[in-house]
């Protein structure tokens, strides 16, 4: 499903890709994990044609991503910080990015799932952190496309709207959607991931299921894991 042939990407003299190879294959949760500044984020750009790389080749759905735009259509992604303007209300937001979109979009059972019925004429300057987060989510999941690429989907979210974004993902993941996901919340990753992608040093350290990354590590939860792979790398 998606391709990514070592994957070379530097800006300026700080060369944060080095030659990363990862095979995504149909369905399934995949989280990109790793150290801030490891590249996680311009790992996903580079897929979603964001970002160019400086060598190496990415493919999705068996085309090549270089120059291509259609491709992104198969794709729903949520930024790390979206920046809308905010004058904008919620409903008109929601409104536009379907219009934007071209493709139709359900988004009344997300915004009760989220509850942000009484937020739909409020403007975003006006929101919470989180409620905003929740508004995110909605323009992410309304779409019915194969890959959902999230970076840092939990960030603000309170436990109720947690619990309510993976029922969410585990529901379409049951409808064989690929997932792509950043995120620091180690707890997060044990309830819903397949498998681990982790960045270290501009480059795949592991890739493979939680329990195997537990078992070269020598630890009992993901946490102690990650810690243990930064301080061998710290003291090798
Ligand atoms: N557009 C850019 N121009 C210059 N440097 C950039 C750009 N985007 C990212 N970087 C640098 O690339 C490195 C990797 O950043 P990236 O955001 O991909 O890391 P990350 O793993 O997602 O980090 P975090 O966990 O903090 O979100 C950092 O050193 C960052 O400063």
């Amino acid at each position: 499903m998606i391709q990514i042939d070592n994957v070379h990407k530097r800006f300026a003299k700080n060369e944060v890709l080095k030659g990363v190879d990862l095979q995504i294959p149909e369905g399934g949760i995949y989280a990109v994990l790793g150290p801030n500044g490891s590249g996680k984020t311009t790992l996903i750009k580079c897929v979603l044609g964001l970002v160019i790389p400086n060598k190496g080749d990415i493919r999705v759905k068996g085309q090549k991503v270089k120059n291509q735009w259609k491709y992104r259509e198969e794709i729903n992604y949520l930024p790390q910080i979206a920046n809308f303007p905010g004058n904008i209300r919620v409903k008109e937001l929601i409104g536009m990015i379907k219009d934007l979109r071209k493709k139709p979009g359900d988004e009344v059972s997300l915004i009760e799932l989220f509850g942000l019925e009484p937020f739909l004429d409020k403007k975003l300057a006006n929101l919470s952190g989180g409620t905003k987060q929740k508004v995110n989510l909605v323009l992410t999941f309304m779409f019915d496309s194969p890959v959902i690429i999230l970076d840092e989907p939990t960030s603000g979210l309170d436990p109720t709207a947690m619990i309510a974004l993976k029922n969410l993902i585990r529901k379409e993941r049951e409808a064989g959607k690929t997932f792509l996901i950043t995120t620091h919340i180690m707890q997060f990753v044990e309830e819903i991931a397949d498998q681990v992608v982790y960045l270290l040093e501009g480059k795949i350290y592991y890739t493979g299921t939680l329990s195997g990354l537990l078992e070269k590590t020598g630890q009992h939860d993901l946490e102690h894991a990650i810690a243990a792979i930064t301080s061998e790398k710290q003291h090798a």
